[in-house]
């Protein structure tokens, strides 16, 4: 891997529920702010490749378990970027259930914003944090914006998502998400639009990044 002069990446985690809003929010805070500041990765692109079973087998994986993402490659390339190494970042297809076989390549930014349900659960990752973002949303909220997004983007039936809902995401969430949100700095309510969370979280980075605060971002 390349590396560059840099001065070190700040890191920030972005935590919540699936549907919860994060990367809604990650999106938005990144929108006002240039690329080389800023990137984003997601503990979900991390997810085990599952070459080796059929698509049945994979369906019937917990995705919701900290054992189904490699959690070790996060956290070592996390610490690559600090040392000003480029690193190679997987891609995850959530309709086949497994990994791509193209990376994105990232450079150290000066800002990494990494975003997950399970980021607060493994003391190790979360130790890299320079600040802890949780966004707190509703249950049903929660579960409406994932029906949506999974049938309409994942290639999903409304039986397969209740039933993995039911079975995997409702019980994981209260094993590890919602108690994971213990660890967090600032916990943002309702979603990942909540304006003032975001006017919030900008304001501290375009301070941290030496730049003036566009007073229109977020209203
Ligand atoms: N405050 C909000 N109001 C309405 N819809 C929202 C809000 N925040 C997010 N969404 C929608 O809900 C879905 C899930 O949001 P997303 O940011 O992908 O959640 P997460 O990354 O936590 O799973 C997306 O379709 C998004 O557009
Ligand atoms: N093959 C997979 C892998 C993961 N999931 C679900 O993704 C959710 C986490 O992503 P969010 O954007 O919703 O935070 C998690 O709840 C897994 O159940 C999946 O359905 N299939």
């Amino acid at each position: 891997m390349s590396q560059s002069s840099h001065a070190t990446t700040v890191v920030i985690g972005i935590a919540g529920g699936s549907g919860s809003g994060k990367s809604t929010f990650a999106d938005l805070v990144q929108a006002g702010l240039d690329d080389a500041d800023l990137a984003i990765i997601r503990h979900d692109a991390y997810y085990k490749s599952l070459d080796h079973l059929t698509l049945d087998e994979r369906k019937q994986i917990n995705f919701d378990h900290p054992a189904s993402l490699d959690t070790q490659r996060m956290i070592e390339d996390i610490k690559r970027l600090r040392a000003g190494e480029t690193i190679a970042v997987p891609q995850y297809d959530f309709s086949l259930y497994t990994r791509k076989t193209q990376v994105d390549e990232l450079a150290p930014p000066s800002v990494l914003i990494v975003e997950g349900i399970l980021i607060f659960s493994e003391p190790r990752l979360r130790d890299l944090f320079d600040m802890k973002v949780f966004i707190d949303t509703d249950d049903d909220d929660r579960l409406i914006r994932r029906l949506n997004r999974d049938i309409g983007e994942r290639s999903r039936t409304l039986t397969e998502v209740l039933s993995q809902y039911q079975n995997t995401v409702k019980p994981m969430h209260l094993e590890f998400v919602e108690p994971s949100k213990r660890w967090a700095d600032i916990i943002i309510p309702h979603g990942g639009k909540n304006k003032v969370g975001l006017d919030l979280l900008s304001r501290k980075l375009h301070m941290l990044l030496k730049r003036d605060y566009p007073e229109q971002l977020h209203t």
